[in-house]
């Protein structure tokens, strides 16, 4: 059996929270040493470290105070941040070591690498992306980090930023489609819990790439796997492409 260590769940009444509470309840190599959701306080101090699934205000919050004090490590699940947060999040991870990533499952980050071949191989000119995302009612950001994930993977694949490329949300009458753009489209519908497809289409073919998960308690399974990564790591921001190993060095 691996060492023992000590972890912290954030929002831990929430969907996610409660998913990874059981993932590490059910862990004889873990002691859940602090469990703390809005308003809430907790020692910090007594984790190796934290899971994080709450929302993107939360998150940074948590990070400042875990870099000030120099740990505990974290893994960050919540989505929907501004560049300005992200920016925050960086500079947390001077001091401690970080997993963050929009989607924990092995499937989507298979399916990154997936996008970004094709991206790369697809001209631009030629063939258009799109990526639409659908989740329940109750997720408050669009597009999911997932789908950010996936539209930035294939920004990579053509050899520039995700911003730079991005398609406004399409919406009344404003001209043809802009060759080269990524396009994203959301729906949020009854208890979805998570379906991404990412389009590429030419005039004469269509390539779907796609994936679907079927239960929640997938991510939490991949944060808990992120959890006893990260634990040993130096500081750094990283992600799951770090963790499963599909990153070279
Ligand atoms: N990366 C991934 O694989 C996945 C990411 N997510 C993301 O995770 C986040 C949470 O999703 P989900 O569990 O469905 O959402 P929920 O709304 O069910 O849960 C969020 C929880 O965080 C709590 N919270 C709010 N503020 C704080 C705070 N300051 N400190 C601690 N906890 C706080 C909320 O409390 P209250 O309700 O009282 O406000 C709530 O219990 C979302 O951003 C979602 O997109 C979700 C699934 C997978
Ligand atoms: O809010 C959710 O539920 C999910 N959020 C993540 C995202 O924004 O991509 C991951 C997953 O799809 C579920």
């Amino acid at each position: 059996m691996s060492a023992i260590f000590h972890a912290g769940i954030s929002g831990y009444r929430g969907r996610m929270g409660r998913a990874v509470s059981q993932v590490l309840d059910a862990r004889e190599d873990v002691v859940v040493a602090a469990r703390f959701d809005w308003g809430e306080t907790a020692d910090i101090s007594l984790c190796d470290v934290i899971i994080d699934f709450s929302t993107p205000d939360a998150s940074v919050a948590l990070a400042q105070s875990a870099a000030e004090r120099g740990g505990p490590s974290l893994v960050i699940g919540s989505t929907g941040f501004t560049p300005e947060q992200e920016a925050e999040l960086m500079k947390a991870a001077e001091k401690i070591a970080i997993v963050k990533s929009g989607n924990f499952s092995l499937g989507v980050n298979i399916l990154i690498g997936l996008v970004q071949h094709a991206a790369q191989r697809l001209d631009a000119q030629d063939w258009d992306i799109e990526i639409t995302e659908a989740h329940h009612r109750r997720k408050v950001d669009s597009p999911s980090g997932t789908a950010l994930m996936l539209g930035e993977a294939a920004a990579e694949g053509r050899f520039t930023d995700l911003a730079e490329i991005r398609s406004k949300p399409y919406d009344g009458v404003q001209g043809e489609r802009e060759s080269g753009k990524i396009g994203f489209s959301s729906i949020r519908a009854g208890g979805i819990i998570g379906e991404h497809t990412v389009l590429f289409a030419s005039e004469d073919e269509v390539l779907t790439l796609s994936h679907s998960a079927i239960d929640r308690s997938l991510f939490a399974k991949g944060a808990v796997a992120a959890a006893a990564w990260v634990r040993t790591r130096g500081p750094g921001l990283y992600d799951m492409q770090d963790v499963l190993g599909f990153r070279q060095a």
